[in-house]
C-alpha cells in the first residue's frame, strides 16, 4: 500500500484536499512511457476478466481511456470479441452526459484534445446505464475502503446510482494510487460514490464498500 504523507494528515477541506492529490497522481501518471502504459493496459484487462462477475457479464459499462488513464482498450477489446455489450461515455450536444455503445476500436474518437475517446454512434440516455452488469470506473486514487477519487466532473458520482442493484463498481489505477484507509484516506464529499473492488495491473482487491 502506498502512503503519501502530503495528505495523511491534511488540514485542507475535502474538496481542497482533492484538488491537491489529484494534481500531485497526475504529475505521476505523465511520468509513465508509453510502451508502460502499454503493458499495464493488457496487464489490466487480464486481472479484470479473471474477476468471476465480469465472466458471467453480457453488458458491461467502461471508460475509454486517455492517453496517461489506466488503459481500457485491451479490455474493451476483449470483451466486445467475447459478445459482451460495451457502453462507453459520451458527451452529447449542450454538455448532456451519456453513453454509446463500443463498435470497434477504430470507432473511438478524440473528438478534442485531451478529451476523452467517443463512439460514433447513437447518444443512449444518462439511464442506460441501469443495464451494466459491471460498471468500470476511471479513478485517480482508491483507498482499502472503497473511496474513490476521480477527474473531478461528477460523471461517476452521478451515474453510480442509476446502476442496477448489486452491481459491482469496478475502478482501474495504478499501484502507487492505491491508499490505506487508515493512513492516507482518499478525501470524500458526501455526494461521494465508492467502489466495490480495485485492480490495478498487479491485483484485484475487493472492497468492503
Ligand atoms: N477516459 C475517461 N472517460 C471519462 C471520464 C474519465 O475520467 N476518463 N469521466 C469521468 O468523470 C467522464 C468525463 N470526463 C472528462 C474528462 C476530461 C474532459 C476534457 O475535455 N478535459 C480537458 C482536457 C484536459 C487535459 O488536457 O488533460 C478539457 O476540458 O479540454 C472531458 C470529460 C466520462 N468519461
Ligand atoms: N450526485 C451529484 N449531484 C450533483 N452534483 C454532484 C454530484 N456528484 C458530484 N457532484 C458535483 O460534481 C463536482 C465534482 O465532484 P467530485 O470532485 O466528487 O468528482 P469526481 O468523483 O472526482 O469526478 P468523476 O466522477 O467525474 O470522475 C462537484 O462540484 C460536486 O459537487
Amino acid at each position: 500500500m502506498t502512503q503519501m504523507s502530503s495528505h495523511s494528515s491534511s488540514p485542507l477541506e475535502p474538496e481542497d484536499a482533492k484538488v491537491a492529490l489529484r494534481a500531485a497522481l497526475r504529475k505521476v501518471r505523465l511520468q509513465r512511457s508509453e510502451r508502460r502504459i502499454a503493458e499495464h493496459a493488457d496487464a489490466l484487462r487480464d486481472q479484470v476478466l479473471a474477476i468471476p462477475t465480469v465472466g458471467g457479464a453480457s453488458c458491461v459499462s467502461v471508460y475509454a481511456s486517455r492517453p496517461h488513464e489506466p488503459g481500457t482498450g485491451p479490455l474493451i477489446q476483449a470483451l466486445h470479441e467475447h459478445g459482451v455489450k460495451v457502453m462507453i461515455p459520451l458527451l452529447g450536444d449542450g454538455l448532456q452526459r451519456g453513453w454509446a455503445w463500443y463498435r470497434g476500436a477504430e470507432d473511438l474518437i478524440e473528438r478534442a484534445p485531451g478529451r476523452p475517446p467517443e463512439p460514433s454512434g447513437d447518444f443512449l440516455p444518462f439511464e442506460t446505464i441501469s443495464q451494466a452488469d459491471v460498471v468500470v470506473v476511471p479513478a485517480l486514487a482508491i483507498d482499502s475502503a472503497g473511496r474513490r477519487l476521480g477527474q473531478g466532473g461528477g460523471w461517476y458520482d452521478r451515474a453510480l446510482p442509476l446502476a442496477a442493484e448489486g452491481v459491482p463498481f469496478i475502478a482501474l489505477v495504478y499501484d502507487n494510487e492505491v491508499f490505506d484507509a487508515e493512513q492516507s484516506p482518499v478525501p470524500t464529499e458526501a455526494h461521494d460514490i465508492g467502489v466495490h473492488a480495485v485492480v490495478t495491473p498487479s491485483k484485484v482487491m475487493h472492497l468492503p464498500a
